[in-house]
Order: C-alpha cells, then sequence, then structure tokens
C-alpha cells in the first residue's frame, strides 16, 4: 500500500488506480492486499470517540482508526453521525477534534475507497466526504482542530474546515492539500476552503503544486494558526477553546459571520442527505440571491431553523449592500435596505450583479451601459449586440461564456450568446470548434490538471452544474 501512494505520484492517480483495479503490485490479480486493507476498514470497533464535558460545553472528537485515521465511507458516517449529534446537543458549544495516532492526524481520503469501487459505492462515498466538511464548515459550534500528526489532503480539508487550527511542532509533520502531486483533483471547494484560510496566491501555489507544508512553514502562511509543542496540542485547545466561547454570542455573529463565505452560499436551503454537491451548490447560489431579496429575508428561506440564524440575513442582505453601492451615481441606501414597493426585488438583484459585472470594465464604466434606467434592461441584454458595448460589452459575454462553457456536453456557441467568427481566443480562450469542456481553453497535452484547475477560476464553475457533478463522472 505504501507503494502504492508512492507511485501514485508516479504514474498519476488514475494509472494507480487502474493497476490497482487489476492487478497488485507483482501484477497478479489483487487479492491480499486488498482483502487485509478491507479488514481493517470492516474492523467494528469505534473509529471515533466523543468526550463531552457538560461544564464546559466542550467536546473533544478522538479519530482513532489505525493506521493513519484515513477517510473510509465507515470513518466519514461515524465522524458525521458524532458531529451531528453535538450539534444537535444545546449543551455543546465547542468542539476539539484531534487524533489519538501518534504520528498521524489524518491521512485523508482513503485511496482504497476511490478504485475499483461501483459507481454507487463511489457515490455514497463521495456523498460522505462532502457531508463531513458540510457539517463541520457549517457547524454552529466553534471548531479547533488539534493536529498532532500529519495532515495531508482531506486531513487537511478537515483541518481547514474548523475555526481555528493548532499544529505540534515537529519537524516530522506536514500538512496541505496535496493531490495534485498525486495525479489527482482537490476539489473546488476544498479549493474555497484554502482560499479561504490562505488567501488566493497561497492557495494557487499550494494547489498547483500540491505541496505539503512543513509545520513552520504552515504557520508562516496562516495553513495553521498556532504551534505548540507535541504534548500541549490538546491542552492549548482547550484553552483556546475558552477564549471562543467567551465571546459573546458566540456561534452566531462572530463565527457566522466572519468565516463562513463560501459555506454561507452553500448551505442555504439544505435540508438532509440529498446534499449532492451540484445539486446545492447550484442551488445555493441562486437562493442566496434570492435571500438579497430586500424584505423578504425570513430565515425560513435559509434553511436554518434556529433562531440565532439571524446573522446569516444579515450577511445577504449587506451582500447586496454592497453590491448595489458598486453603482456609481446611484449609491444610495434606499436602494439597499429598501422597503418600499417600488424595490422589486429581482428588478434590483439582477440589475445590480450585471452592474456590477459590467463595472469591472477599466475605462468604460459609464452610466448608460451599467444604470441604465429602460425597459429593455432585461436579462436577456446580457447578449447586447449594439456597438457601443465594445469592451464591456465583451467582458460581460465573455464571463456568460465561461459560464456556459462550463456546462459539461452543452458548450455550443449559441448558448453563449456569441454569433459566429467574433470568437477570437481573447474572448474565451477557445478558437473554435474545440468548445468541449476541456476546452475552457485548453486545446492539448498542456491540459494539466492543477494549470487548469486552480487558475481558471471559472472552470471550477464546471462541478456545479446541477444534476451532473459526480466526481466519478470526471475522475473514473
Ligand atoms: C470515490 C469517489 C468518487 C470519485 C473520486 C475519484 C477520484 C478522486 C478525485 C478527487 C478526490 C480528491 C480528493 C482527495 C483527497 C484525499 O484525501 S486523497 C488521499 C491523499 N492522502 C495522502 O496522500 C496521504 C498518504 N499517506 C501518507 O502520506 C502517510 O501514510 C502518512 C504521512 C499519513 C503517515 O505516514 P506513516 O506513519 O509513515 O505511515 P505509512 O505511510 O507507512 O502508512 C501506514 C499504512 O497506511 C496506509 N495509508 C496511508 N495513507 C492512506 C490513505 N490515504 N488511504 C488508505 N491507506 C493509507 C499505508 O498504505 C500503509 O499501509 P500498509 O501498512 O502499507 O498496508
Amino acid at each position: 500500500m505504501a507503494n502504492v501512494l508512492r507511485n501514485s505520484a508516479k504514474f498519476g492517480f488514475s494509472g494507480v488506480l487502474s493497476q490497482l483495479s487489476i492487478h497488485s503490485r507483482h501484477g497478479r490479480e489483487c487479492v491480499s492486499p486488498c482483502f487485509s486493507l478491507q479488514q481493517r476498514n470492516n474492523s467494528t470497533s469505534p473509529k471515533i470517540k466523543v468526550d463531552l464535558d457538560s461544564s464546559t460545553g466542550v467536546a473533544v472528537l478522538r479519530m482513532q482508526s489505525p493506521p493513519v485515521n484515513s477517510l473510509s465511507l465507515d470513518f466519514l458516517t461515524e465522524f458525521c453521525i458524532n458531529l451531528e449529534k453535538l450539534e444537535m446537543d444545546r449543551s455543546c458549544r465547542g468542539l476539539i477534534i484531534t487524533s489519538t495516532l501518534s504520528k498521524v492526524f489524518s491521512a485523508g481520503l482513503d485511496i482504497m475507497e476511490m478504485y475499483g469501487k461501483s459507481p454507487e459505492r463511489c457515490g455514497e462515498f463521495w456523498k460522505a466526504v462532502q457531508e463531513m466538511w458540510l457539517k463541520l464548515y457549517g457547524s454552529n459550534m466553534a471548531t479547533i482542530a488539534a493536529i498532532n500528526g500529519s495532515s495531508p489532503a482531506g486531513g487537511c480539508l478537515m483541518s481547514i474546515g474548523c475555526d481555528y487550527r493548532i499544529m505540534a511542532d515537529n519537524p516530522r509533520y506536514s500538512i496541505g492539500l496535496n493531490e495534485t502531486q498525486l495525479g489527482i483533483v482537490a476539489p473546488f471547494w476544498f479549493k474555497d476552503t484554502l482560499v479561504n484560510t490562505v488567501g488566493n496566491r497561497a492557495a494557487e501555489l499550494s494547489l498547483e503544486l500540491g505541496l505539503l507544508y512543513s509545520a513552520p512553514d504552515a504557520l508562516k502562511i496562516g495553513l495553521v494558526d498556532q504551534l505548540v509543542p507535541e504534548d500541549q496540542v490538546l491542552s492549548t485547545a482547550q484553552d483556546t477553546m475558552s477564549k471562543w466561547l467567551a465571546v459573546p454570542g458566540q456561534n452566531t455573529l462572530s463565527h457566522w459571520l466572519y468565516r463562513v463565505r463560501t459555506l454561507s452560499l452553500s448551505h442555504t436551503g439544505c435540508t438532509g442527505s440529498e446534499h449532492s454537491p451540484s445539486h446545492w451548490l447550484y442551488r445555493v447560489r441562486t437562493l442566496s440571491l434570492t435571500l438579497a431579496v430586500p424584505g423578504q429575508n425570513t430565515l425560513s428561506h435559509t434553511g436554518c431553523t434556529r433562531s440565532e440564524h439571524s446573522p446569516s440575513h444579515w450577511l445577504y442582505r449587506v451582500r447586496t449592500l454592497s453590491l448595489t453601492l458598486a453603482v456609481p451615481g446611484q449609491n444610495t441606501l434606499s436602494h439597499t435596505g429598501c422597503t418600499g414597493s417600488e424595490y422589486s426585488p429581482s428588478h434590483w438583484l439582477y440589475r445590480v450583479r450585471i452592474l456590477s459585472l459590467t463595472l469591472a470594465v477599466p475605462g468604460q464604466n459609464t452610466l448608460p451601459h451599467t444604470g441604465c434606467t429602460g425597459s429593455e434592461h432585461s436579462l436577456s441584454h446580457t447578449g447586447c449586440t449594439g456597438s457601443e458595448h465594445s469592451l464591456s460589452h465583451w467582458l460581460y459575454r465573455v464571463r456568460i461564456l465561461s459560464l456556459t462553457l462550463a456546462v459539461p456536453g452543452q458548450n455550443t456557441l449559441p448558448h453563449t450568446g456569441c454569433t459566429g467568427s467574433e470568437h477570437s481566443l481573447s474572448h474565451t480562450g477557445c478558437t473554435g470548434s474545440e468548445h468541449t469542456l476541456p476546452h475552457t481553453g485548453c486545446t492539448g497535452s498542456e491540459y494539466s490538471l492543477s494549470h487548469w484547475l486552480y487558475r481558471v477560476r471559472t472552470l471550477s464553475l464546471t462541478l456545479a452544474v446541477p444534476g451532473q457533478n459526480t466526481l466519478s463522472q470526471y475522475t473514473l
């Protein structure tokens, strides 16, 4: 198995998968190594242990699945069940996640879950991975990762899903989203979470190169928040947690308003197990727009049922406000916190969005294009053809175009509003008939995953196609 992991870098992950699915490393039918691993995964001993201190309201969740706390379906299921229980328990306000194993926090996704499995099983597994992230990143509890060992890939995701990270100051331990080094892809929500943690540039470098950081380097880029001697990781986490819980209104304002940006989009409206990524992420986008309608932000819109979820209510309205403020000459508060019936939500909402895009064109932000008031301003004008729409026209169309292109199997020119020969490279990177998915500018062998996936932001939208986002579709 160790060889398998090492070889994955050499052959690329898919190569490894196909090798594994048929043969062992010696070229024979894969029987014993798989079997032994299977046995390990099927172990009935609990993979998670939770201790809730009712006097402090802090739970410590210990991962105890040897040899490396890999995130198998069983592990993830148990993890999620425990998380859900704690979430429902109002006496629990803080959660610390740590490992009972020496040297390893979590090795990330269980690689053996990702080959030779039925599509149904893959779907189930992948859904569990997402659930873990959604539940953790969207938790109402303050969360701290007490990282007392290496934490690559999915282990890193779990860590950055928490509000705060304390890592053992041990030079042998590393952390990072190293998927690229394995020839696989860190999904865009891994990326988003990383970006939200370390910022754009560090995330780009990190993902493109598949970097694993030593503890001091992780601290330097902000991937972890604090290094402490190994034997103090848990106690420091407990001390730190008490500070988090001392913040007035914790689990409401500061936790929600200042942290969960990406997730807040994705979480609204979720009610259950149907959390398929595309479905939710896509709907969330739409939903969050809807939520931004002034005067209509009621809790029930967000899918939140707890009364403390008022911050999200404000969050959305604030977002609207900032969009609206981007309209030159029209920035009056009355536009945004508006209550009058003349403010029909869709009218403002859509115009504002479009407007803010248009405004992104240097030197061409004139009101006629943007703050236009005529009835012609319906959504359909985004494919506008008038010659006055020069640069802004293109920029805008390009954005639409790139969105459209992100729809697998649906990337035809008519969708983009383009009419023909003007499809030059400058628009999208596409040059013509190669308008297929790998085509968001790619023409061939340079289509290396990390290069495209992590730099071409638009491309990540590909995954947001409703009903079409199964990882297996792309990667298996
Ligand atoms: C199915 C879903 C549908 C589609 C998905 C398809 C494709 C996927 C597409 C996208 C997914 C992208 C997301 C990926 C996120 C991930 O998390 S991928 C996992 C990446 N993980 C790693 O790279 C970690 C690799 N492991 C290590 O670096 C080291 O093991 C570690 C530093 C954690 C510990 O080192 P050490 O203490 O020296 O232990 P060993 O290396 O000797 O390992 C001990 C045994 O554990 C086995 N093992 C290690 N990692 C994993 C793992 N992730 N899954 C399963 N098993 C693992 C290792 O092989 C050893 O076993 P052995 O004793 O040889 O039997």
